[in-house]
């Protein structure tokens, strides 16, 4: 038999009506003093915040699950549903319940979803929240950023690889794709993201541009210096639309949208800030470099410091002019403490300006903003009377915001309170309305005790009481013993075992006065605070700049501070090709080690003539991965404008720095590991350049021995050859590799000295030139706690196999191999057809390929190759 169709209730058919607006959301309903949730949203929400899940209707035909919560815990809930994922529309009633007979007009007043998020709650102070949108174009991929709580927009575009990095530096909170890309999105960028898929049609030059010079109220989008990123444009347009799509229409904060200029900073690709542990660790508890470096106080220095190190600087005198300032304020102790002193009591000031500019801030906020200000004010001067150029400009550019804060202090009460309906936001004589309303309030109760008096008096009853309840307002209670002196014209109201209650004509006069006084006052205030905002929204611009600057001197000072206590020194930046570093550390295993334990230093010495790679050799857990990093990390921090954990380091500028780590170091990948480190080094060997710095570590030690020292030469003797003549460390285990210094004039051989005892090693961690001779696994398995009998059997092996197969005997084959045959596998890689081919592929759009297509693409190319071996 047929379900019979639901009766629903006027209630429901306007949730129903709603909720069919927003059917991929969680609907949080507000009836009376509650937020409802129904059907399938109920039991999500109670799943999620552990309450209670009950029926509506039950046993009716229009039965339904409901979960719902007080109005007044929506911060505390809210949150937790964000977090857990879910995009939640939150329906308020639109009218006031007493001035309408019928149902109350309610609709979406905000969509939360997990990258826009305004509530703190939601939103960690040292971290961006960002909302992504990807553009699969023809020739690009584009992207856009945007923080909605700080208000900062960035935009870029580039092929796979690029945007794969940016994705992994700016780890957004939710990344939005038009539904036709879906799938190819999580081909190309795998699916850890949380994606939401916007309508195809979103995606559309015209439209992005439309959107976007109607949101910055210009001409063109010339001033921002985008208007060549045509595939950023869309990204960015899609974002926009996205937030009106989502009832955020308050974006007056949102000022400019910037270009994230990839040639500006430093290349490093995703396997390297992965392997570098920067900022995000492998291991959730392993402590990163930030985690070492962060000596920042603000919300706005210690994101801002995120980015630094994501986007270290190539331009020498950026650099040099950070490390001045951080020089000045290491060398000035007592300005340093000054400086961050008044920064403890600069609160988040991007986002409450943000929270302003959209309308969501809180009186107590708004006072907070104020302190904040009020704090610049010691550190502009300070800065600008400070014996250092850049300083004085950061001084110089800081606004006090005067005007701002004066109108804050006469507008609204010090301790004014978090919600504006608690009364007592607006100062003392701001308004004579107001103050001559919450004087007729506050003498009330002078009043009410006269009356009593004269009553009293009056009547002979001794024991007359005033007060007020929910139901009849303000009563005279009279105790029984008194009931007889009771006037007639007092109205009685209750009788209580003891006492009566009346209601005189008089009272009812007094409260509807007072009663209307206490309405008219929050009226009042309410209207005055809105107004202030408003007002205060001319002020987005410097207050966002004042934010900037005070993220930029904590991090110069967190860097001066960090250069004190850790003992980092000035390092030199020049456009040399040199990288000499003399007694470098690692600065996060430096400050893990049990204080019994000393960091043993060591020197570096690369250059582009001389000493252009260096193989080291040693046994597991000797420490070649550690000097690998530590160099990676010294350059990387000095240009990022930090100080260096060394004792000297001068370092021509590197542009681009690749490191790769042997696949057994990373097994978790499900594709062949072997294969994968293969791609990555693919990528390093098609991208080097002059400045880059490479890491190899234990490269081609994912498959067999001869395999793995056959791949592991090759890729050096490429790296030699090349004429990047690119900077490269190669720390392995095969000591075979030390041969190639005979025949490849800028390898040099180093190794990590360790002590032979009789039968155990000691790790002296010291770098020395000179290679190895043997492995020394056997040891290391020995230290381990292996059985004697495996050991034992282990050395015989070794002896055997040394024997049969000499390394000379293998390096001899593989130096014997013909010039040509290298040379033939140069000229493959730089084919121009390849990169044809590559192009026609990239270019291929699965997607909408249909399989017969599919097979005319493949003859094509397969015909580009024929063609090129018939010439
Ligand atoms: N210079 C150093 N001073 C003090 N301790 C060090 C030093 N270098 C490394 N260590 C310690 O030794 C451990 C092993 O170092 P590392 O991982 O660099 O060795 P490895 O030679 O790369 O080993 P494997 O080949 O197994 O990867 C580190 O975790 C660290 O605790």
């Amino acid at each position: 038999m047929a379900k019979k169709a639901k009766k629903e209730t006027p209630l429901m058919k306007q949730y129903n009506a709603i909720k069919a607006k927003y059917p991929d959301a969680l609907l949080l309903f507000r009836v009376g003093d509650f937020y409802e949730t129904f059907g399938e949203d109920a039991v999500r929400t109670a799943k999620i915040l552990d309450i209670i899940l009950t029926k509506r209707g039950a046993g009716s035909d229009s039965e339904t699950e409901l979960a719902g919560f007080p109005h007044h815990s929506l911060n505390t809930y809210l949150p937790k549903l964000v977090k857990a994922g879910e995009r939640v529309a939150i329906c308020d009633q639109l009218e006031d319940p007493k001035q309408t007979k019928t149902i109350v007009k309610r609709g979406v007043t905000e969509l939360v979803t997990p990258g826009v998020a305004l509530n703190d709650e939601v939103l960690k102070s040292k971290s961006n929240n960002f909302l992504c949108s990807v553009y699969f174009g023809k020739q690009f991929i584009g992207i856009s950023f945007l923080d909605i709580s700080t208000g900062e927009f960035l935009t870029s575009q580039g092929n796979a690889e690029y945007i794969d990095k940016l994705l992994q530096n700016f780890n957004p909170s939710e990344v939005l794709v038009s539904k036709q890309k879906r799938m190819h999105f999580n081909e190309v960028f795998g699916q850890d993201y949380h994606t939401f898929y916007l309508e195809d049609w979103v995606y559309q030059t015209d439209y992005a541009n439309e959107t976007l010079i109607k949101h910055f109220n210009t001409k063109t989008l010339k001033g921002f210096g985008i208007e060549d990123l045509h595939e950023g444009i869309i990204a960015s347009g899609a974002i926009l639309h996205y937030l009106a799509e989502t009832q955020h229409n308050k974006l007056q904060h949102i000022t400019s949208v910037g270009r994230i200029a990839e040639d500006d900073y430093v290349w490093m690709d995703k396997f390297t800030i992965r392997n570098l542990e920067l900022y995000h660790s492998t291991n959730n508890n392993a402590v990163t470099l930030l985690n070492v470096i962060d000596k920042t106080i603000s919300p706005m220095g210690g994101r801002l410091l995120k980015r630094w190190l994501a986007l270290p600087l190539k331009d020498v005198e950026k650099i040099k002019q950070r490390h001045e300032v951080v020089d000045f304020l290491s060398k000035n102790a007592p300005t340093l403490q000054k400086i961050q002193n008044h920064i403890k009591h600069i609160g988040d000031l991007e986002r409450l300006i943000s929270k302003t500019a959209t309308a969501k801030v809180s009186p107590r906020e708004v006072i907070q903003l104020k302190n904040s200000l009020e704090a610049i004010v010691p550190i502009k001067a300070i800065a600008t009377n400070c014996d250092n150029d850049a300083l004085k400009v950061i001084g110089d550019t800081l606004q006090s915001c005067d005007v701002l804060r004066e109108k804050i202090k006469e507008t609204l009460n010090e301790d004014a309170p978090v919600n504006v309906l608690k009364g007592h936001t607006i100062a003392k004589g701001f308004s004579n309305e107001l103050d001559e309303l919450r004087a007729l309030s506050t003498s009330g109760k002078e009043y009410l005790d006269k009356m009593l008096e004269r009553e009293s008096e009056r009547t002979g009853i001794t024991s007359l009481k005033i007060a007020s309840n929910n139901v009849f307002g303000y009563y005279i209670e009279v105790r029984n013993t008194h009931r007889d002196k009771v006037p007639e014209e007092w109205i009685r109201k209750q009788t209580l075992v003891n006492a009566e209650r009346y209601i005189t004509e008089e009272l009812k006069e007094y409260e509807a006065k007072i009663l209307g006084a206490e309405e008219r006052i929050l009226t009042i205030e309410q209207q005055l605070f809105s107004e202030l905002i408003h007002w205060m929204t001319q002020y987005i611009k410097p207050v966002q700049q004042n934010a900037f600057l005070i993220g930029k001197i904590d991090c110069l000072c967190g860097f001066a501070q960090l250069a004190n206590d850790s003992n980092y020194v000035y390092p030199t930046i020049d456009d040399s090709y040199d990288l000499d570093i003399k007694e470098g550390r690692h600065p996060v295993i430096e400050k893990q080690l049990p204080p019994s334990e000393a960091y043993i230093a060591n020197d570096v010495y690369l250059d582009r003539e001389k000493q252009q790679m260096i193989m080291i050799t040693g046994p597991n857990m000797s420490g070649k991965s550690a000097i690998l990093r530590q160099t990676a990390l010294i350059v990387l921090l000095a240009q990022t404008g930090s100080f260096v954990p060394a004792k000297s380091a001068r370092i021509g500028l590197i542009d681009k720095i690749f490191t790769r780590v042997g696949a057994s170091d990373n097994i978790s990948m499900g594709e062949s590991t072997f294969m994968v480190e293969m791609n990555e080094t693919a990528s390093i060997l098609n991208n080097i350049s002059e400045r880059s710095l490479v890491l190899l570590d234990e490269i081609g030690r994912g498959t067999s021995t001869y395999d793995g020292i056959s791949i592991a030469w090759a890729i050096s003797e490429y790296l030699h050859e090349h004429p990047a003549k690119a900077k490269t460390l190669f720390a392995t285990h095969y000591h075979e590799l030390n041969e190639m210094t005979e025949t490849f004039n800028r390898i040099k051989n180093y190794n990590v000295s360790v002590k032979e005892l009789k039968d155990n090693v000691l790790f002296l961690r010291k770098l020395v030139a000179g290679g190895s001779e043997h492995s020394f696994g056997i040891h290391v398995a020995k230290m381990a706690g292996m059985p004697q009998q495996v050991l034992h059997r282990a050395n015989k092996i070794l002896k055997k196999l040394e024997k049969s197969h000499s390394s000379e005997e293998l390096t001899d084959k593989v130096k014997t191999l013909k010039d040509d045959e290298m040379q033939l596998s140069f000229f493959n890689l730089d084919d121009p057809l390849l990169e044809q081919i590559k192009e026609e592929i990239l270019h291929t759009d699965i997607d909408t390929l249909t399989p017969v297509e599919a097979l005319m693409k493949l003859n094509e190319i397969k015909r580009m190759l024929v063609k090129k071996k018939m010439v």
